[in-house]
């Protein structure tokens, strides 16, 4: 095993997963259980580094998915790519763009600001889970429709079962599986 799969390893274990929450039949993954453990986050955040480092060609923009995303995109901008919101709908000022989503358990609406990111420019676009793959589809559509393109999805977390990478028509990849 690696170094970087060995910090995967420590981050998953300290994943703590709540049975029939929010609803019946959801294993809700609870990343905050990472964030409340300084040694868990500091190898999340090592293993969020090296995988970025490492695609090519180099992203022009991060865009983060409200609200889970804010928690790991930003620590990746710090390589010096800019970092662009996409949040829930009626929070964001100026010209927007939106986009009706459906999530594991219910449905919202996703916004980009227009002026965001410029036709053209590789995106990376980060969240912290995978699921159904219904808010990754989305942010992908809203980078389409800025006339961008999405080079890579990346996930701390995806779900395997929901098969929601199946939905997402561009390359995703996830650190931690389940
Ligand atoms: O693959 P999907 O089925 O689309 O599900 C994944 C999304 O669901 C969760 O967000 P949620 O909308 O619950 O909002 P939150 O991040 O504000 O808690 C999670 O943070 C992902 O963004
Ligand atoms: N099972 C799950 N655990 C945590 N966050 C989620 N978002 C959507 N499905 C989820």
């Amino acid at each position: 095993m690696t170094d970087f799969q060995k910090k995967l390893e420590y981050v998953k274990k300290n994943i703590r997963s709540y049975p029939d929450f929010p609803k019946p039949g959801i294993i809700f993954r609870d990343i905050f259980s990472v964030l409340s453990n300084p040694p868990a986050f500091h190898a999340l955040k090592d293993a969020l580094f090296e995988h970025v480092s490492e695609i090519t060609p180099k992203p022009d923009v991060i865009v983060v998915l409200e609200s889970r995303g804010f928690l790991f995109g930003p620590i990746v901008a710090l390589h010096n790519i800019p970092c662009v919101p996409v949040r829930k709908k009626g929070k964001l000022p100026g010209d927007i763009c939106r986009q009706e989503y459906t999530l594991e358990y219910g449905t919202d609406v996703f916004e980009i600001q227009s002026d965001s990111i410029k036709a053209g420019q590789n995106v990376l676009v980060i969240d912290d889970l995978l699921a159904t793959g219904g808010s990754l589809k989305a942010a992908c559509l809203l980078v389409k429709q800025l006339k961008a393109n999405v080079i890579q999805c990346l996930v701390v977390m995806e779900l395997l079962n929901l098969k929601g990478r199946n939905h997402v028509a561009v390359p995703t990849h996830s650190l931690i599986q389940f």
